[in-house]
């Protein structure tokens, strides 16, 4: 099955080729690469366009187009409200992390943790942020290379190596501005892929009324769930408001996407990149949800359960090789989306923590390095990180069946604690230190319990909906076997089974809301901080903020009077900055 005819290979050869193409003429051209400042950060001189299209490169591997598609098979389109979720989830990102991180012109996100708070909470922040990116990398890189080794035979170890090599030589040699236009050529062939495999998949099935009547007939298409029950997996509110914690972990707080709303030559560009995030990802989500609904019209009332009632992971690809089998150069096609999605999110997570490893880890201890031995050393960073999620490729393996669920989960358990840390130290000018650190640390203990406990107890998988054989039977019948098996099957958990089966989808919320209570009680108990010790420009005035109706006077009154004595409030550059008479001596000085 799924042979390859050799222009299938000059296109996955030419995806390649491209993407090095790119790299090298940015190790070539402009500053040659020779300062860190362009190598990590692109000399800040990025257009919105580019950075937008990187921004979604980022988080949409080919975790996203197998894994999607498999959700909307094998349980409807409930997966599909999470794009609920993209309007607040870059709103706040655009209007609150953005304005407080670009004009603290940090390199990488974790130095506004020292500044904060001290230097052991950046630590802290960093080593969490390199644990989740290299287990996430490890999966991107798996998930091509398995999925297509399992239907096509596709050289196994092979794929890896070439994406793996690839990947890292156009990071090392390119920098940041290489993985951003390479990023920006990899997301349009993988909105080409997606749209080929649709197109041909509908005209196979027999048009698009064809598909639809299927699609209805086998209940694909979910309704507005608004269940209140947080262990079920995916509702509205799990997706819709669980999503914008995972959004904000993710568009808000993490390296890779703060990174590049900092290569943007102004904070405006940024905000403008991160608006202009929002319909592209619709189309990414859009895309992915339609080619899972096409692939069950398709397979519906045929009997492919050899293939597809395997892992979740194969299915996708047998129905891309079975729909473009005999179409020369489309298979190609598909492959080179599929690895320009892995690509594209390998080389931003190698580029983002060669920089936090560089700006966190390194420079404090080696102040007097020079330009050039730090750029050579990001470099060999960027490619022992490679070398390193070659080998996370295999453990993944092991992670469990739905990518795209192992994926949402370590988001979940750690992206949640780190946005927590970052919400604690931003929204709460009380908070410090000791807070800080116990709160990341209660919050990945709680996330790693949960996480772990569903994954042994096996309590987060949901059943699947019917197959479509089912669809032959008249609709009440469907509805009175679903019905049999709701009740039969769903033994309400109880205690601690309850707490194992909460949907991954709360897990950002959760973790999130326990490091800042966590935080917030402990810097109670050991002291909370006095307004006018914080860092200027390092608090977002979300009282300020919330308060905005309010007469200046009444908000003077309520926000900027601290019990040692009234501070000026000045406002610089739109943020309220708390400066004591003394510290403003000290200031300008
Ligand atoms: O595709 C991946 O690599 C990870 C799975 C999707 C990650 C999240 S889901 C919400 C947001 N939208 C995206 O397109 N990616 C992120
Ligand atoms: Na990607």
């Amino acid at each position: 099955m799924g042979h390859f005819a050799v222009a299938d290979y000059v296109i996955f050869a030419v995806l390649l080729a491209a993407s090095m193409g790119i790299g090298l003429y940015h190790a070539l051209s402009g500053g040659r690469q020779r300062t860190t400042q362009e190598f990590l950060m692109a000399d800040r001189s990025m257009r919105c366009l580019p950075v937008s299209l990187s921004l979604i490169a980022s988080f949409q591997s080919a975790v996203a187009i197998i894994g999607v598609p498999a959700e909307i098979y094998t349980h409807g389109t409930q997966y599909w409200f999470i794009g609920c979720a993209y309007i607040l989830g870059l709103l706040i990102p655009a209007h609150v992390f953005i304005p407080v991180l670009y004009r603290l012109r940090l390199s990488s996100t974790y130095q506004y943790l020292e500044m904060r708070f001290s230097k052991a909470v950046r630590i802290c922040g960093t080593l969490t942020f390199i644990f989740q990116t290299v287990i996430y990398m490890g999966l991107c890189v798996y998930t091509p290379a398995f999925a297509l080794n399992a239907v096509t035979g596709f050289e196994l170890w092979g794929a890896v190596l070439a994406t793996g090599l690839v990947c890292t030589l156009y990071t090392t040699m390119g920098g940041l501005k290489a993985v951003i236009w390479t990023d920006v050529f990899q997301t349009v062939v993988m909105f080409a892929g997606q749209l080929a495999v649709i197109v041909v998949g509908v005209q196979q099935t027999g048009g698009v009324s064809e598909v639809w009547r299927k699609v209805r007939e086998g209940n694909r298409i979910s309704a507005l769930d608004l269940n209140p029950d947080p262990t079920e997996r995916h509702t509205f509110w799990t997706l819709g408001v669980g999503g914008i914690f995972l959004m904000l972990s993710l568009y808000g707080v993490n390296q890779a996407q703060v990174q590049r709303y900092l290569s943007a030559r102004t904070e405006k560009e940024a905000v403008r990149s991160c608006y202009m995030v929002f319909p592209s990802l619709q189309l990414a989500l859009a895309l992915s949800c339609v080619m899972g609904l096409v692939m069950f019209a398709r397979y519906c009332g045929e009997d492919h359960s050899d293939k597809l009632g395997t892992s979740s992971k194969d299915m996708v690809v047998y129905f891309v090789m079975d729909m473009l089998q005999g179409l020369p150069g489309l298979p190609g096609l598909f492959i080179a989306c599929l690895f320009s999605a892995a690509l594209s999110t390998i080389s931003s997570a190698f580029n983002s923590l060669a920089t936090v490893t560089m700006e966190d880890l390194i420079k404090p201890h080696f102040p007097t390095m020079t330009e050039a031995r730090a750029t050579l050393l990001s470099k060999v960073l960027a490619m022992s990180y490679g070398l390193l999620c070659l080998a996370m490729a295999y453990l993944t393996h092991l992670m469990g069946d739905s990518v795209l669920q192992v994926a949402l989960k370590i988001f979940g358990m750690v992206g949640g604690p780190i946005l927590g840390l970052f919400c604690l130290g931003m929204f709460f000018p009380w908070a410090n230190s000791t807070g800080a650190l116990a709160g990341l640390g209660a919050g990945l203990a709680l996330a790693f319990w949960v996480g772990i406990g569903s994954i042994v107890t096996r309590s987060s998988s949901t059943r699947p909906l019917p197959p479509c054989r089912a669809v032959l039977l008249s609709d009440n019948m469907t509805t009175a076997i679903h019905a049999a098996l709701l009740n039969v099957t769903l033994s309400r958990p109880s205690g601690l089974k309850r707490f194992y089966s909460l949907s991954y989808m709360w897990y950002s919320a959760f973790n999130c809301f326990t490091v800042i209570l966590i935080g917030l009680i402990i810097s109670f108990l050991t002291g909370p901080m006095k307004e006018e010790d914080v860092t200027p420009g390092t608090v977002y005035p979300l009282l300020g903020k919330l308060l905005c109706f309010l007469p200046e006077h009444l908000k003077k009154k309520l926000c900027c009077v601290t019990p040692l004595g009234h501070t000026v409030s000045k406002t610089v550059n739109g943020l309220h900055k708390k400066i004591s008479p003394q510290r403003r001596y000290i200031k300008h000085v």
